[in-house]
């Protein structure tokens, strides 16, 4: 398996007044190429952080981050983030030069929104906003997607819709993709590596590409595996 991107000693500090707050503390992971690696921690203990040093949206204080310098890398956040005065379709094209809408049909029909390509945002119920934002990453034709918490402003059915949705999607066009969440099951849902992240550094990384698609986490070994999960996360919390 190649590699996306190696972090290497990742360290990030912010400066609140006179004291050094140490979000991330030596980070050293692999993001394997067309693979879904999931962050999983409690709130605040640096997921959005490292996230934002991959993207390039923020710089990290020490360590070295080793890619292609050409790879191509776009974000996924919480709310989709689209442009209100701007119907769907031209919201999917909304990076391409000069796009028409048969340039992203194919798209619209990828994350399932074939009948909307002309409704506004105001239009679309939640899911479907996030599908769009899905759709439009993909027009970018991204190297990797980097998606924050996508689905946590979700209710539950839709949030368990949409997570088999990006399964699908993934499994017809393979991307390098994180995704950080702070819930288990979602973790074990989707991720093919789980990187374990409490208080800035890695604490344990479960590797689950032997593991097929769709899975059901209410079997036996999945409860284990979320037991132990748990416990990695509370020594955490607690040490
Ligand atoms: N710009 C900043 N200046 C100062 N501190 C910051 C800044 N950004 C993040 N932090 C701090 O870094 C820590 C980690 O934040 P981060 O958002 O990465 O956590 P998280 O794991 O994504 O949390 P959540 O799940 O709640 O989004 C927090 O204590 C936060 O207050």
């Amino acid at each position: 398996m190649t590699t996306a991107i190696q972090l290497k000693h990742l360290a990030k500090s912010y400066q609140l007044d006179d004291q050094t707050k140490h979000v991330l503390k030596g980070i050293d992971l692999t993001f394997p190429t067309n693979t879904i690696t999931v962050i999983l921690g409690i709130s605040g203990c640096g997921k959005t952080t490292l996230l934002r040093i991959l993207g390039g949206l923020e710089k990290q204080t020490a360590g070295d981050i080793v890619k292609d310098e050409q790879m191509k890398i776009t974000t996924i956040f919480q709310e989709a983030r689209l442009m209100p005065w701007l119907p769907v379709w031209k919201n999917i094209a909304l990076g391409l030069k000069k796009a028409v809408l048969s340039d992203v049909q194919y798209l619209i029909d990828l994350v399932g929104l074939q009948g909307y390509e002309h409704a506004y945002p105001h239009q679309l119920s939640g899911g479907m906003k996030q599908r769009v934002a899905i759709a439009r990453a993909y027009a970018y034709n991204p190297d990797m997607i980097l998606m924050d918490e996508p689905f946590a402003a979700l209710d539950y059915f839709t949030r368990e819709k949409m997570q088999k949705q990006l399964i699908r999607i993934y499994r017809l066009k393979k991307k390098s993709i994180v995704f950080v969440t702070h819930s288990i099951d979602e973790a074990m849902l989707l991720g093919q590596h789980i990187v374990i992240l409490s208080q800035g550094k890695v604490k344990k990384q479960y590797d689950l590409s032997h593991l097929p698609y769709e899975r059901d986490i209410l079997q036996d070994h999945w409860i284990q595996l979320k037991k132990d999960i748990l416990t990695t996360i509370d020594n955490g919390e607690n040490a």
